[in-house]
């Protein structure tokens, strides 16, 4: 075992988030390879019906979780599940649970969120900033805590360029907006969040930021740190390639290129595609967790857990290899073929947007109609369209992340953490981006989109026809308008004159004429 693993046998760990993507993907790699870790404590709210257990139940029988009942037969015995609600001001766990995690408790791994751009500031605040503030009120009196682990993102301080491994000073305290949550209605906070946000794109990032000041101002004596992941993908490696299972980030935009919908986005070609794989991000956060509780840094210190930095990726050479793995790897029933042009400028996006989703949506929603279906094509673009205003922020710019805190942690692990930790980092090198494309692309379809991989050859035949429908329609096309043009043109009957006789009057004579 590991130094760092060995670290966590006997340990109780408390994360919240657990339900999550990340959430999942680190509680798995605990058991999988602390087999010995003593329990870990998920805050965890009853949803869409389901109980605690329930909730349990589904995470430990997915896939994500086969290798670990394999290792750890007795998982289900170490997960103690808790009720807990942090949109609630006292995070609504019953007093006998709040004794055992405050007896109990040895590391904290906080990475609940709400993640959603378009959150209203006020529910943006108490699950970002003011949940955050109770758990270190909480961890506070953890008479057995070793550390506590906070996952903030790497887009915080978004609105700068070159981002160091400090925390930024907000303009407003957190404290004064937390207090101004209390008695300002909602019609007020709508009109002051454009100014507290102020050059960040949405109420995430300036409250995700917000958080981290929150950490920085009352963590008093505990050991913090702080992990900032950039875009977080589907899995390199662990615990087996391409797995994921929520529609965030790239992912729900893969999904829309590959079915056809997608097919103009604003981006900067030349901009870097920050993204990193959702298990570097966990190994890195395992080993702060290790190294917070060993080595005690006197101050906060916070890592940046990105990809650019090693050797970036750019947008275009991203998309590019997106649509290379759909040539392998289709999804099924595609409404179009996938292709994606990145348009640069207001009046381009508007044209594609025209011509490649609104058109055919309206066309395809025209023949629903004939057939006595209902149209649906044009809500879905228009729903696309805003989720895609959602993001572009984010692949039109460009940022610069120091890692030296990062770097100086691997340095500190024994060298089998270290191959561990540095082998995920391998899609940061040129030539392995293409396979993690291709696997992300190969998990969307499998873990996602729920498709059987054996129906890839029916996928190849339907884009094939969706390829020869293209031609046929854009030939058609080009022969009506042409058509029209001759009736309606002299030049264009001129020129056609000229096309039709000009090889006839270039034919070489024959040797046998002359
Ligand atoms: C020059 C020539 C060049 C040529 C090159 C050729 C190039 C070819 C390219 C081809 C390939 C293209 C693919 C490339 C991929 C590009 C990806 C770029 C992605 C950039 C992502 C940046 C993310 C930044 C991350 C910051 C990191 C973090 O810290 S936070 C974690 C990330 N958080 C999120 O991602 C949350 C975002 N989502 C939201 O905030 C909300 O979902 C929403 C506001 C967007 C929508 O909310 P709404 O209330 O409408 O409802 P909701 O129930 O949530 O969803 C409604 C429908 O929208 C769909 N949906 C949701 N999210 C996405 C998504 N990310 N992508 C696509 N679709 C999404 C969802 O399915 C719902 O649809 P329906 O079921 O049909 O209703
Ligand atoms: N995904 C990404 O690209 C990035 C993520 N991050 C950060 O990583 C962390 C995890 O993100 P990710 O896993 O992607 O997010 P998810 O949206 O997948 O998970 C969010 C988690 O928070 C929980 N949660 C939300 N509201 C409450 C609540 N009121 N009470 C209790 N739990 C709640 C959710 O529980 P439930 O299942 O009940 O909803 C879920 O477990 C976040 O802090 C995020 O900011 C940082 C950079 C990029």
């Amino acid at each position: 075992m590991s130094m760092v693993a060995a670290f966590y046998s006997n340990k109780s760990i408390l994360i919240t988030g657990a339900t999550g993507f990340l959430g999942k993907v680190l509680m798995e790699k605990l058991f999988r390879t602390s087999p010995q870790l003593k329990v870990i404590y998920i805050l965890i709210r009853p949803k869409a019906g389901q109980t605690l257990q329930e909730r349990v139940f589904q995470i430990l029988n997915s896939k994500l979780f086969e290798k670990v009942k394999e290792i750890c037969p007795n998982v289900h015995e170490k997960i103690r599940p808790i009720s807990a609600d942090l949109n609630q001001s006292d995070l609504a766990i019953s007093k006998e649970d709040m004794q055992e995690l405050l007896s109990g408790t040895n590391i904290v791994f906080h990475c609940a969120a709400t993640v959603r751009f378009d959150a209203h500031l006020r529910e943006a605040v108490q699950l970002n900033v003011i949940a955050t503030q109770k758990l270190l009120l909480m961890a506070s009196q953890m008479s057995k805590l070793e550390a506590f682990i906070h996952i903030s993102t790497a887009f915080s301080n978004c609105n700068l360029k070159r981002i160091d491994e400090v925390i930024y000073p907000c303009p407003v305290e957190p404290r004064k907006i937390i207090d101004s949550m209390e008695w300002l209605d909602d019609a007020i906070i709508d009109e002051i969040t454009p100014k507290l946000i102020g050059d960040r794109p949405n109420t995430y990032t300036y409250t995700k930021a917000l958080g981290e000041m929150v950490i920085h101002q009352e963590s008093g004596n505990l050991n913090v740190a702080i992990i900032r992941p950039s875009i977080v993908g589907a899995s390199w490696q662990e615990p087996f390639p391409g797995w994921i299972d929520n529609i965030n980030g790239p992912s729900g935009l893969i999904i829309a290129s590959g079915k056809g919908f997608l097919r103009s986005l604003r981006a900067t070609p030349m901009a870097i595609a920050d993204v990193i794989p959702v298990d570097t991000v966990v190994n890195l956060t395992i080993a702060v967790g290790w190294y917070t509780a060993v080595h005690r840094p006197k101050s906060t210190l916070i890592y940046h857990s990105t990809s650019g930095n090693l050797n970036p990726c750019l947008w275009h050479d991203m998309g590019l290899k997106v649509l290379a793995a759909f040539e392998k790897i289709p999804f099924e029933r595609a409404f179009r073929r996938p292709y994606v042009d990145f348009t640069t400028n207001n009046f381009t996006t508007q044209y594609w947007n025209a011509v490649s989703h609104w058109a055919p949506a309206i066309i395809y929603d025209f023949y629903l109609r004939l057939t006595g279906r209902k149209p649906r094509m044009l809500k879905l673009m228009n729903r696309l369209l805003r989720t895609i205003s959602m993001l572009e922020y984010f692949i039109n710019h460009s940022w610069e992340w120091s890692t030296n805190n990062t770097e100086m942690l691997l340095s500190e692990l024994s060298p089998e953490d270290q191959r561990v930790s540095m082998e995920v980092r391998q899609p940061s090198h040129a030539n392995h981006w293409l396979e993690y494309i291709e696997n992300y692309v190969l998990g969307i379809k499998k873990y996602l989109l729920k498709e059987d991989l054996a129906g890839i050859p029916k996928a190849k035949e339907h884009l094939r026809r969706l390829r020869n429908i293209h031609y046929l329609f854009n030939t058609a096309l080009f022969l009506i308008v042409w058509r029209l043009l001759i009736a309606r043109s002299q030049t264009a009957r001129n020129v056609w004159f000229l096309i039709m006789t000009c090889p006839l009057r270039q034919e070489p004579k024959s040797p046998a004429r002359r």
